[in-house]
């Protein structure tokens, strides 16, 4: 049954302090991230997306990359293990607003680790980033939850970045996109098309042909206009200072059936 439910969670105040891995640390100014934060979700609710708040978790500053936490596929919520340890208290949140709204809840167990920024659903094929934050245990625990509702799991080597989604993502059709200097293997993809800019691989789907993008992005907006889609394009550059994309600001919940 078709849903157009997103879970987002509202940026806390040590936000400032989140994690930077493949970055230098940048200074955030965490009432602009709050007000980029607003217009995200004003962004969804606009193009008929009803947003769904997970409470704060203030005490965790990465909180407000929500998809780390869970991997959705059918009405099935996978509560994520995060690979980094400060962020392993955001799942509990999480699972009660999924189990709230009817999914059937399973887990990733240590020692596996994954982040939801590693998964890539494109159909049934779900393409999972071996890197630095998901290991091999998290990949063989996600295949077992799945890999019997019908998903073939794919995965993927991830070392140029800090997730697979921050180096690829997918167009309403299926065709992958991605910056091929972060990309380990762009050949392990079918239909790929290559993008000129970083965030530009960045695409959140919002239904039809608009697509969700960074503002970060203005060459690959363009090539996606001249392609037919409609980019919806949002300013998320105090989350991009702690590598994060508009990806991981939401997850989105299609098929519930509650
Ligand atoms: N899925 C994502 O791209 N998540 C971004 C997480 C950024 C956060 N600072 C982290 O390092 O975990």
């Amino acid at each position: 049954m078709p849903s157009k439910k997103a879970l987002v969670r509202r940026p806390g105040p040590r936000l400032a302090e989140g994690l930077v891995t493949h970055v230098e640390r940048a200074a955030v100014d965490v009432e602009l991230a709050v007000r980029q934060w607003e217009a995200y979700g004003e962004a969804l609710r606009a193009h008929g997306w009803e947003t769904v708040e997970v409470d704060p978790a203030d005490d965790c500053p990465d909180a407000v990359f929500v998809e780390d936490t869970v991997v959705m596929y059918r009405n099935v919520a996978l509560i994520a293990r995060p690979g980094a340890e400060s962020r392993r208290d955001e799942t509990a949140g999480v699972e009660e607003v999924v189990a709230g709204l009817g999914c059937s809840v399973n887990w990733i167990w240590e020692p596996g680790t994954l982040d939801g920024g590693d998964v890539l659903k494109i159909g049934d094929t779900v393409y999972v980033g071996r890197g630095g934050r998901t290991n091999a245990a998290g990949v063989q625990q996600l295949r077992a939850a799945f890999e019997p509702l019908g998903a073939r799991v794919v995965s993927v080597p991830v070392t140029k970045v800090l997730h697979l989604k921050s180096a690829v993502t997918a167009l309403p059709d299926g065709t992958v996109v991605g910056h091929i200097p972060l990309m380990d293997m762009p050949s392990l993809f079918g239909r790929f098309l290559p993008v000129p800019e970083e965030s530009g691989a960045h695409v959140v789907l919002l239904g039809g042909a608009k697509l969700l993008m960074a503002a970060s992005a203005p060459k690959t907006a363009e090539l996606f206009t001249d392609l037919g889609y409609e980019p919806v394009v949002v300013d998320i550059g105090e989350f991009e200072k702690l590598e994060g994309c508009v990806t991981c600001l939401s997850v989105r919940l299609r098929e519930l059936y509650a």
